[in-house]
């Protein structure tokens, strides 16, 4: 009696695994499909991405499967999703240029349930919407009038919270650097510190929804994050109606919200999360101060002048590229490579794999700027920004935001690190210096 109670309690459970496990391993029985493993039921190889990302190495995952095929192409099960990982120019090529007609933009499962007002529309269309709300203010023209703004930003950051140090860590500070919500970020920055970084890490983990998992963490804190920045949003918008500041000489947020009409709250409230969280973790210059008078601030034009440092910057994203590679959807069946990708797969590429390819950049783990004078870098290796109709639309504005660090930077302060050998950067996934890059600061003579 009881083993047959046992036996139709549990029988359900064991059929549904059966069921999925063959399920899972079907995506795998098509012929001439790349090389490769699937890896374990389910996880398939996450934990093995995840980790040689958290180890500093996110391209080690991708080298140690592609060392065996010469092809640069290779099948394998992560984020709940049958992959193929292309790697090298000719592999992001043609993802890129292959946009809309055999693949689409793709983001795992666990982003979506971290950002649910996305689940009504597709990625594809979430990226359209977003492009477009974005479009107004990432216009060149629109970015020129910009420049002013994020000087005085700079300026008041290092002036907040850099002057009369002598030591500071590096990397927790520039978070506090107001960007793209200027007002979030000072009244509630402390607050929602902790949540933006639950959500930054949660973002790519196993999308596993139990008490204490870095997934269920991530829906809560993103629960959180998404009343909190309404909250702003209301009370930005209440700010702008009442003639207080104008979106033309404020921060990204009043542009955003000057643009949007009558778009959702709770989708305009994610969009920004999305693109906060995107910046959690984002020679020539007295030449240029030397042409200015005074307290003048910087113009577009100057930081049309910064070809070295914005070399430097290049070759900074080259070794630890922000995004270390995105993933599409095939929507046909097609071959690549004389491999069969079927329909509904996913694909992955990897701006780090290409950036540390010998062939493209010899000595990769070398810090070489020079590598962008001239021409610079051939076609589809150096990818930071991603290419083809997907690619970051806010290129041109971190662009300019990053020169404008450095420009403030080098003007006030000289630096030495405190752990010279010390270069550990972790990607979780977005890099982070292991020990948040504690420096020596010393005023400028
Ligand atoms: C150094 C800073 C940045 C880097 C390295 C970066 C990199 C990237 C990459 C690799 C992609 C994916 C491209 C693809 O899948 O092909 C992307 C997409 C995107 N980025 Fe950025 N990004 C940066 C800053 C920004 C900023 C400042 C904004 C907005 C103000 C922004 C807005 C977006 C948007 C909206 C998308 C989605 C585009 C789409 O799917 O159509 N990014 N970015």
């Amino acid at each position: 009696m009881y083993l047959t109670i046992i036996f139709l309690f549990i029988s359900p459970f064991v059929l549904s695994l059966v069921f999925l496990l063959r399920k899972d391993k079907s995506h795998f029985s098509y012929p001439n499909l790349p090389p490769g493993k699937a890896g374990f039921p389910f996880i398939g190889e996450s934990f093995s991405f995840l980790t040689t990302g958290r180890q500093g190495h996110p391209e080690k995952f991708i080298t140690d499967r592609v060392r065996n095929f010469s092809s640069g192409l290779f099948k394998t099960h992560i984020f709940g999703s049958p992959t193929a990982v292309v790697t090298g120019a000719s592999g992001n090529k043609f993802l890129f240029t292959n946009e809309n007609k055999l693949v689409v933009s793709w983001w795992p499962d666990s982003v979506n349930k971290i950002f649910p007002s996305s689940m009504e529309t597709s990625s594809k269309e979430e990226a359209k919407k977003l492009r477009t709300l974005l479009m107004p203010f990432l216009k060149p023209e629109a970015l020129k009038r910009y420049v002013g703004v994020m000087d005085e930003m700079a300026k008041r950051h290092f002036e907040t919270e850099w002057a009369n140090q002598d030591q500071l860590i590096v990397f927790p500070l520039t978070k506090n650097m107001p960007s793209i919500s200027e007002h979030g970020r000072s009244r509630k920055g402390k607050k929602l510190e902790e949540p933006f970084k639950m959500v930054a890490t949660g973002v790519f983990s196993i999308p596993i929804n139990l008490p204490g998992t870095r997934f269920n963490r991530a829906i809560k804190a993103s629960r959180l994050l998404r009343k909190e920045v309404s909250a702003i949003m209301r009370l930005r918008k209440k700010e702008l109606k009442a003639g207080k500041g104008s979106a033309e000489h404020d921060d990204i947020l009043s542009h955003l919200l000057m643009s949007i009409g009558e778009t959702k709250e709770e989708d305009v409230a994610d969009k920004i999360i999305g693109l906060l969280i995107g910046g959690y973790d984002t020679a020539k210059q007295n030449e240029i101060l030397k042409g200015k008078e005074g307290e003048e601030g910087l113009r577009w034009e100057d930081t049309e002048k910064m070809r070295y440092s914005w070399n430097v910057a290049c070759e900074v994203m080259r070794i630890v590229p922000p995004i270390s590679g995105t993933f599409r959807e095939a929507i046909d069946h097609f071959s690549f490579k004389d491999f069969y990708i079927p329909k509904g797969w996913k694909l992955y590429w990897s701006a780090i794999a290409t950036h540390k390819n010998p062939d493209y950049f010899p000595e990769p783990e070398r810090f070489e700027p020079n590598r962008f004078e001239g021409s610079g870098p051939k076609p589809y290796t150096y990818v930071p920004f991603g290419g083809g109709p997907r690619m970051c639309p806010g290129r041109e504005y971190a662009r300019l935001e990053i020169l404008i660090f450095m420009h403030n930077l080098v003007k006030r302060f000289k630096w030495e690190k405190l752990f010279p050998i010390e270069n550990k950067i972790v990607f979780d996934p977005l890099p982070i210096p292991a020990k948040g890059l504690p420096i020596r600061i010393f005023p400028q003579s």
